[in-house]
């Protein structure tokens, strides 16, 4: 596959459909009252939220709630109150497999069960790990098995191209560099077919070079229909590549704005120079 070229969203693992993002206007996901406890800390404290088509930042002091509110937005942790929308369907409290049939998912380091395996067959096991029965299926229906088992296979190669990782799809998991490592995570949940990926420190520990990479094949997704939340660390790097920014605090949402309004607000300045580390 070419520069530019980005792979296209699939169901049932063919390839040409274009994600449901529906009207630009409207948000994929709306969040509201999204509580979650852990015995006596208050990780999520009436979350109220939406996200657009594109790329949001998720942004926040350590210990703010961000990879809570992901576990909780892709069905890893069940909340304990709220509620969660995408699009017209309320995803509140349903399991991971539920949640990705639905088109949101999110990047998790490769298990180490994995790293055994070559690059391509992770890739083809993602589908089934995280998407459940939506690709499931096509293993398990006999008439169809090899014709759908094959697409899958075309779209891993197509996702390694898009991602230049298919020189290495015969090389095990667990060989790969960390920056590999990053653009497989970002690979194998493509193959799920989602409308919105939520991204979890994807250039953590990445090199300038290939950082430039992996945002420039995330614009490019955008470009193609997907949309990014993106937790960062690296305040400018969200500043300069988001279209919105969510700030989160001890809990809550502080603030959300455009990348300018959010860098000048006093209430951000405060929470991350008020003695929590960032
Ligand atoms: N499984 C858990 N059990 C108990 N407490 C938890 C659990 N997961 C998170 N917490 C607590 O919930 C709060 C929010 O944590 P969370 O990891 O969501 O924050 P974060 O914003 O992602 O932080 P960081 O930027 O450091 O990764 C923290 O006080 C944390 O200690």
């Amino acid at each position: 596959m070419t520069e530019g070229n980005t792979p296209t969203p699939t169901t049932d693992a063919t390839p040409t459909e274009s994600p449901a993002v529906g009207d630009d206007r409207d948000p994929i996901l709306r969040v509201e009252n999204l509580t979650k406890r852990f015995g006596g800390i208050t990780a999520l404290d009436g979350v109220d939220l939406t996200v657009d088509p594109g790329i949001t930042g998720l942004i926040g002091p350590n210990g703010a709630g961000k990879t809570t509110l992901f576990d909780c937005l892709t069905g890893f942790h069940e909340p304990d109150q709220g509620r969660v929308r995408l699009y017209d369907a309320d995803v509140t409290g349903d399991g991971p497999p539920a949640v990705a049939q639905q088109g949101m998912v999110r990047t998790f380091q490769i298990p180490r069960e994995l790293a055994e395996m070559t690059v391509f067959e992770n890739l083809l096991l993602a589908p089934m790990h995280q998407h459940g029965e939506r690709l499931r299926g096509a293993w398990t229906r006999g008439d169809r098995f090899a014709e759908e088992e094959l697409a899958v296979r075309d779209r891993a190669r197509e996702i390694a191209a898009f991602f230049e990782i298919d020189h290495l799809l015969d090389e095990p998991a667990g060989s790969l560099s960390g920056g590999q490592r990053k653009l497989l995570e970002i690979a194998r949940v493509l193959l799920t077919d989602p409308d919105i990926v939520l991204l979890d420190e994807p250039l953590a520990g990445v090199n300038p070079t290939l950082e430039r990479k992996i945002l420039g094949r995330i614009e490019d997704l955008v470009d193609d229909g997907y949309s990014f939340l993106l937790i960062e660390h690296d305040i400018d790097l969200i500043m300069d590549n988001c279209e919105r920014v969510i700030v989160m605090h001890r809990g809550e949402v502080l603030t959300t704005g455009s990348p300018a309004d959010v860098q000048s607000d006093e209430r951000v300045i405060e929470a991350y120079l008020g003695g929590d580390d960032v």
